[in-house]
């Protein structure tokens, strides 16, 4: 795994400004999420601005809402079945795909890369949903930007990235990533892991991309919810590589450990053929839709059972020796820094540039042996032209210009310069025959900072060129602080996410706490009441557990809690969310699920705690919950009412025995009878 980014790298490349990032509508959309108190009605307004969007948006919706629901036809449903966070991270993933699908790195395939970015998006979103691992739809969102520093690389340097993918393409290169390492002091999975943090997505995501590469190689604790999240990620890259490989033995070696794997993921072999199948419909689907060009999409069953038929099982023998099979093959190449770079003064204390544009040999001869006793490491240009361009490219600190150049004059070239970003923080002195006051007052209007008459005076100049040094170092140290206080604010924003997030977090679970749940459940009150669609929630509240605190002591209580707590994160459908409410009290809000749906729904839930033990010393520590449930009905004047339809629920169920479900409501099959459905 690699090791983050150097923070202040990362500020350096963010405030080049060539970084990819969302735009229109995906920009507004982002900065509403990260205010606290956004309406869904605002964001589905701003999302309906860009028919593009609002297509994939309740695409993705639909693809999480079970077969016997009425499919979601809005923004605002969308909105609600996916939840912010994923909603957030979906449209940062499709502004990217719509701005970067093209770009000027030639070596870099653009149309493979998203192929593969969506193959992976929709895998992980299938083994979510069948794992439940984390919710579905922010996996898909996380696997759809999991690569997204190797974009970054084509985008920021794309002639260098290009040699390198070239170089990386030879027989017996070193890896891709190494290479990226000697060329830009950094990879794609460290670019990646800083630009996930920069948009907010959650730590455990973020180390599961950058661990997912090698995913053997982790520490993570075995069947931790980081961990799944880890599995699940490594087989979407499993799934994706085969995908757009088009080397036939490649794909199988890839469908052999794809297959190993599985039982590991928690998936059967039965069903990991099933869904394999489904991703591939899928990214044809969605392939279509983006206007993508992908190659035929694989056909996981045949793959599996070549594997399965092959020699020795190739699945469990062949595939875990197997090494990964790279999309490139790299070399070493050793390769100097470029220009640009070097003139960013990246990687260690360069020499100040100067540039001396004048047409006459000797006066740049002497102009170069004044400045470079003053070490400057110089470079010459004969003409306003070539002037210009190599102004651009070294960046240098200082420009000395003749007033009469050939193709473009002194004057002209400065007022061009200072049109752009670069030549603004160029001292740039003007050289001319006379020293008249209309030469003078030009010189200032076209901009230039310094102005000296020929013949060239030695002592002058070089007094001349201390003056311009003190200024360049004052410009320097001003874009310093500007730096810091671009990284200082970043962090800044980054914090305040973290804050934002941790006070809406219950820290022993990683369960949304008791405020978010208020929230979150007026937010579904109201979409259920405007639709007319139906709303349910359940309080979990566990059984004596006063007395499991009180016998084994807290540490266990905790450890009780989280158990629960992983239980029913595995229990519940993608679309319900799960929030702890109180000490040992869990909330479930289950929009568009009726009475009936929700009470089989606990029962899975109570079942699975159920099942639930835990060893405390010597003593085997029962965990069980009384689970109320209650459907939003007309009469129902807010969403109090409904939850307190739930707690009545939770204490009949606990008054008839504990270790139940039990609801106040009528149900429809009880035929109406006003009682528990325990
Ligand atoms: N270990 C631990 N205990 C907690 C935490 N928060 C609350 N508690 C304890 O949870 C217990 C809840 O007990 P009660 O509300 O009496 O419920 P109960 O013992 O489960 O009884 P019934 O609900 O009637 O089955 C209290 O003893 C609290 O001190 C926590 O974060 N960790």
């Amino acid at each position: 795994m690699s090791p983050p980014l150097d923070s202040t790298r990362f500020e350096q490349i963010r405030a080049s400004g060539d970084l990819p990032s969302p735009k229109g509508t995906a920009l507004a959309v982002i900065r509403l999420t990260r205010q606290q108190d956004v309406s869904t009605a605002e964001l589905a307004r701003v999302i309906g601005a860009d028919p593009a969007f609002v297509g994939r948006l309740i695409k993705a919706a639909n693809g999480l809402v079970a077969f016997n629901r009425r499919p979601v036809a809005s923004v605002h449903e969308a909105l609600m079945v996916l939840g912010l966070p994923a909603v957030r991270t979906m449209v940062l993933g499709f502004s990217l795909l719509s701005h970067y699908r093209r770009g000027a790195c030639q070596a870099f395939d653009y149309n493979r890369f998203w192929s593969s970015s969506l193959a992976r998006a929709l895998a992980a979103q299938v083994f979510a949903e069948r794992t439940r691992a984390a919710p579905a739809d922010e996996l898909f969102a996380v696997g759809l930007l999991g690569s997204v520093g190797e974009l970054a690389l084509a985008t920021l340097y794309p002639a260098d990235y290009a040699a390198v993918l070239e170089a990386a393409s030879k027989p017996g290169a070193a890896s891709l990533l190494e290479m990226e390492q000697e060329r830009f002091a950094m990879d794609q999975c460290e670019l990646t892991g800083a630009m996930l943090e920069d948009w907010g997505l959650p730590r455990i995501f973020i180390d599961a991309v950058a661990q997912a590469r090698d995913p053997e190689g982790t520490h993570l604790a075995e069947g931790s919810r980081a961990r799944r999240i880890l599995q699940v990620l490594a087989a979407a890259r499993g799934v994706a590589e085969i995908c757009v490989s088009d080397d036939k033995a490649a794909r199988t070696m890839l469908a052999a450990r794809l297959f190993a794997d599985a039982p590991r993921l928690g998936i059967e072999r039965e069903c990991i053929v099933a869904d394999c199948e489904r991703i591939s419909s899928l990214w044809v689907e969605w392939g279509g839709m983006l206007q993508l060009q992908q190659p035929r999409a694989p056909r996981f069953a045949e793959l599996f059972e070549q594997v399965e038929a092959g020699p020795g099982s190739a699945a469990a023998a062949g595939a875990r020796a197997a090494p990964a099979v790279r999309p490139r093959n790299p070399v070493q190449l050793p390769v100097a820094p470029s220009q640009a770079e070097a003139a960013s003064g990246e990687g260690g204390a360069h020499p100040q540039r100067a540039l001396i544009v004048d047409d006459e040999p000797r006066t740049r001869a002497g102009l170069r042996a004044v400045l470079e006793q003053v070490h400057y490491e110089v470079h010459e240009a004969g003409d306003g032209r070539e002037g210009m361009e190599l102004a651009l490219e070294l960046q240098p600190q200082i420009m000395i210009l003749d007033w009469k150049l050939p193709e473009l004059d002194g004057p002209d070239l400065v007022r061009a310069l200072r049109q752009t970003r670069i030549g603004q923080a160029i001292y740039m002195i003007l050289l001319t025959r006379s020293d008249d006051d209309e030469h003078l007052v030009a010189a200032f209007e076209a901009g230039a900072d310094d102005f000296i008459a020929k013949p060239l005076r030695p002592r002058v100049l070089a007094a001349r060129l201390r003056a311009g040094q003190r200024v360049v170092r004052l410009q320097q140290e001003v874009e310093r602080e500007h730096e810091e206080i671009r990284h200082f604010a970043s962090q800044l924003a980054v914090t305040n996410r973290r804050l934002h997030e941790a006070a809406l977090t219950d820290a022993l679970t990683g369960f949304p706490n008791r405020r978010y749940a208020i929230d979150r459940i007026q937010q579904e009150w109201s979409a259920a009441q405007r639709w007319g669609r139906p709303l349910s929630c359940m309080i979990i509240d566990l059984d004596n557990f006063k007395q499991i605190n009180d016998t084994h002591g807290h540490d266990v209580g905790d450890e009780v809690l989280r158990s629960a707590a992983d239980a029913l994160r595995g229990a519940l459908r993608g679309q319900d969310v799960v929030c702890r409410t109180g000490g040992d009290e869990f909330l479930a809000i289950c929009p568009e699920t009726d009475l009936p749906h929700a009470l089989s729904c606990a029962e899975r839930l109570r079942n699975a705690l159920d099942k639930l033990s835990l060893q405390a010393g010597d003593t085997r520590v029962a965990i069980s919950a009384s689970i109320g449930v209650a459907m939003r009905e007309h009469w129902m004047p807010d969403v109090d009412a409904l939850m307190k339809q739930a707690d009545l629920g939770a204490y009949l169920a606990k008054q008839k025995g504990r270790n139940r479900v039990a609801t106040v409501q009528k149900t429809g099959d009880a035929g109406g009878v006003d009682a528990a459905a325990d």
